[in-house]
């Protein structure tokens, strides 16, 4: 049989089984017992052994017949290499030192900052949901809080460590992890502390950062998270880690990508950590800085991370490609952030797309990237709409 008259005879198949049933609503309309009867109908046998006894290769008109592989619901989810999963997602929690406060951040929709006295009833929720992980950002509301220094980050009674041990004590299955930078608590509102010029001080912000994050870790956080961009500071925190010897029980998740954005608005709202002066160009990367992202990428995996971050996540889908690549023996976890989140639901909000379909694109976009972790404040949301 020649080519063409193969193509010809399964043409003529192809439109006997149309008769039988429109070819179009294979994926609305297919039920297991039509597939069935479909599977075993004679003429399709046949129409298989005389594909291989011919020696065509499967090009042309059959290997161009795609349809067939995701015309059914759970056919479609085997196509990408990740499924979404409540155990992929961390919720960012802000929490403020004012113990009563619940109070909503106008630019970030539906998310607010707590006071300690509001996180367990609000937690309680999510956990029997099936939240799995938070990642906290302390936020002092105090008059006089801040410093030069950022002294505030590892105070003993200060919002962060105490919600470490309520949560701990609380949700004891719930995983912690702390964003660790200087920013919320600087005067200056850098993320490091400064020169007599005005420029990050390499060395002592290193050093102050690595503190705060041996002391998030003492007090019990899972895993801490460097988001300050000074070089070195993951091996610091390692070594601070093996120090103290909790290194062996201490995530160390590197915001290794972290890219100077106008992203971060809505966030710096919630915390208060926008910079008095400047701006973070000098220590956060440059948006089309891809080779630079790449070596921060091999720097902290040398230092010691064992989880790569990337951030923000959806018009950095090449980054967590990279970090994908780079990273081969670690997770990557993507951080979909404040302006992104926000974005989404002005869209929404404008009738551009639906809130839940363009939430669901948006992460599943980032998966199939490369990342298997996301930092996401549409958690609550996905808690509802997935079922594991
Ligand atoms: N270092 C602070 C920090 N940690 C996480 C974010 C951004 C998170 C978000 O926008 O959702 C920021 C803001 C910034 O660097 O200005
Ligand atoms: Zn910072
Ligand atoms: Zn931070």
């Amino acid at each position: 049989m020649s080519f063409s008259s193969l193509v010809q005879d399964l043409a003529l198949r192809d439109s006997g089984a149309s008769s039988r049933r429109p070819r179009d609503d294979v994926s609305t309309t297919s039920t297991m017992d039509d597939r069935a009867s479909r599977m075993s109908h004679p003429s399709r046998a046949m129409s298989y052994a005389s594909t291989s006894a011919t020696s065509v290769s499967i090009s042309g008109e059959i290997s161009s017949q795609l349809h067939g592989g995701y015309a059914h619901p759970l056919a479609r989810t085997w196509q990408a290499e990740r499924q979404l999963t409540k155990s992929m997602l961390i919720y960012p929690l802000f929490i403020s030192d004012q113990d009563d406060e619940e109070v909503l951040i106008p630019s970030l929709p539906n998310q607010y900052r707590r006071g300690m006295n509001r996180l367990v009833p609000f937690l309680e929720t999510l956990v029997h949901k099936g939240l799995r992980s938070v990642i906290l950002f302390g936020v002092p509301m105090r008059q006089g809080t801040k410093d030069a220094l950022g002294t505030a980050a590892d105070d003993p009674q200060g919002p962060v460590i105490r919600a470490i041990r309520l949560i701990q004590q609380r949700f004891p299955h719930l995983f912690i992890v702390v964003d660790v930078c200087l920013c919320e608590y600087t005067s200056h509102g850098h993320c490091g502390i400064l020169k007599a010029d005005g420029s990050l001080d390499n060395g002592l912000s290193v050093d102050r950062i690595s503190d705060v994050a041996r002391a998030y870790a003492k007090a019990g956080a899972h895993c801490v998270a460097p988001s300050d961009m000074n070089d070195g500071r993951i091996r610091a925190i390692k070594l601070k880690l093996i120090e103290e010897g909790i290194a062996h029980s201490t995530l160390l998740m590197s915001y290794s990508a972290k890219f100077s954005t106008c992203l971060y608005g809505p966030f710096r709202d919630a915390a208060g950590s926008a910079p008095s002066f400047g701006d973070r160009k000098c220590y956060q990367l440059p948006p089309g800085g891809r080779g630079l992202a790449r070596r921060a990428i091999h720097r902290d995996i040398n230092e010691g991370a064992d989880v790569i971050m990337v951030k923000p996540a959806n018009a950095y889908l090449d980054i967590i490609s990279d970090a994908k690549d780079i990273g081969k023996h670690l997770p990557v976890a993507a951080y979909q952030v404040s302006g992104e989140f926000a974005m989404i639901h002005a869209g929404a909000k404008a009738g551009v797309y639906d809130l839940k379909a363009m939430a669901f694109e948006s992460t599943e976009s980032i998966l199939r990237a490369g990342a298997g972790i996301i930092i996401s404040y549409f958690t609550p949301e996905f808690l509802d709409w997935l079922t594991y």
